[in-house]
């Protein structure tokens, strides 16, 4: 079966220091993965050399079976694959449905065309408040983001992964800076999400993320130093020697 993330030797420096450091790891689709580790130890830059931002050093990206290494980040979405970001991007003064509505727009062949008449396309609309919907967020479809809550915004990123639908899909910490409330809401979104759509995620909160996850991969200074199902990975000293001091 082709698999969903193969990341071979992958290699990352800023300015002399390695930040990734030969990491290797394999999702399988539909594998809903953890990504965990202590500040500073590379998960993000990981994200960011998967996600096509951060341009690797060395080593290979394979999606879904294509080599996507070398690609820009616009072009590996066409491979399946879409992320969320742990700093919101979404335009403030336009309304929740219009950026759904450029986030459809970026799948489609004329994205290109800056000519494209909205108001002639209200099936894009229509899809928009659909996507909202399934977020919650469906009667908020004309509001303005800079007018809804931090926690409506992020499932507003949400939204807009989903829009794409993936086969693989990059959540970087989706519960960050929300309220307990919220948080449950998120989690439950993200555990409804299509069970095909493989995820891999960083996450802070163990509690909840430790749940999801089928196959936890722990990095610290750059490297996988443990991976495994949750069981394996919480009893394992090297985990609890970083996250518990012993
Ligand atoms: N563009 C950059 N230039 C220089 N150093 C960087 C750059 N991006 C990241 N780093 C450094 O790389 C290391 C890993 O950072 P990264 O953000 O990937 O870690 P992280 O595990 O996501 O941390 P956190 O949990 O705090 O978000 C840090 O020491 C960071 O300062």
């Amino acid at each position: 079966m082709t698999t969903a993330l193969e990341v071979r030797g992958l290699r990352k420096s800023f300015g002399g220091i390695a930040v990734t450091q030969d990491i290797s790891l394999t999702m399988q689709p539909g594998e809903r993965r953890l990504i965990i580790g202590p500040n500073g130890a590379g998960k993000t830059t990981l994200f960011g050399l998967i996600g096509g931002e951060i341009r690797a050093d060395g080593g290979t990206i394979t999606v879904f079976g294509q080599d996507v290494t070398k690609l820009p980040m616009r072009s590996r979405a066409r491979y399946g694959m879409s992320r969320t970001y742990q700093i919101i991007t979404l335009f403030p003064k336009d309304t929740l449905a219009h950026n759904v509505v450029l986030g459809l727009l970026a799948l489609m062949p004329l994205r290109n065309n800056t000519m494209v008449d909205l108001a002639r396309r209200p099936n894009l609309h229509d899809r928009a408040v659909q996507l909202l919907a399934t977020v919650g967020l469906g009667d908020r479809a004309l509001h303005r983001v800079c007018d809804v809550s931090y926690g409506e915004q992020r499932r507003v990123e949400l939204a807009l992964a989903l829009a794409q639908q993936p086969r693989l899909l990059l959540l970087d910490e989706p519960l960050a800076g929300l309220s307990q409330d919220e948080r449950q809401l998120v989690k439950k979104l993200i555990e409804d999400m299509p069970r095909e759509t493989a995820i891999l995620m960083i996450e802070h909160d163990m509690d909840i993320a430790l749940e999801f996850a089928d196959k936890i991969t722990v990095l610290h200074y750059g490297r996988v130093i443990v991976e495994g199902d949750r069981r394996t990975v919480v009893e394992d000293p090297k985990t609890r020697e970083i996250y518990l001091g012993h």
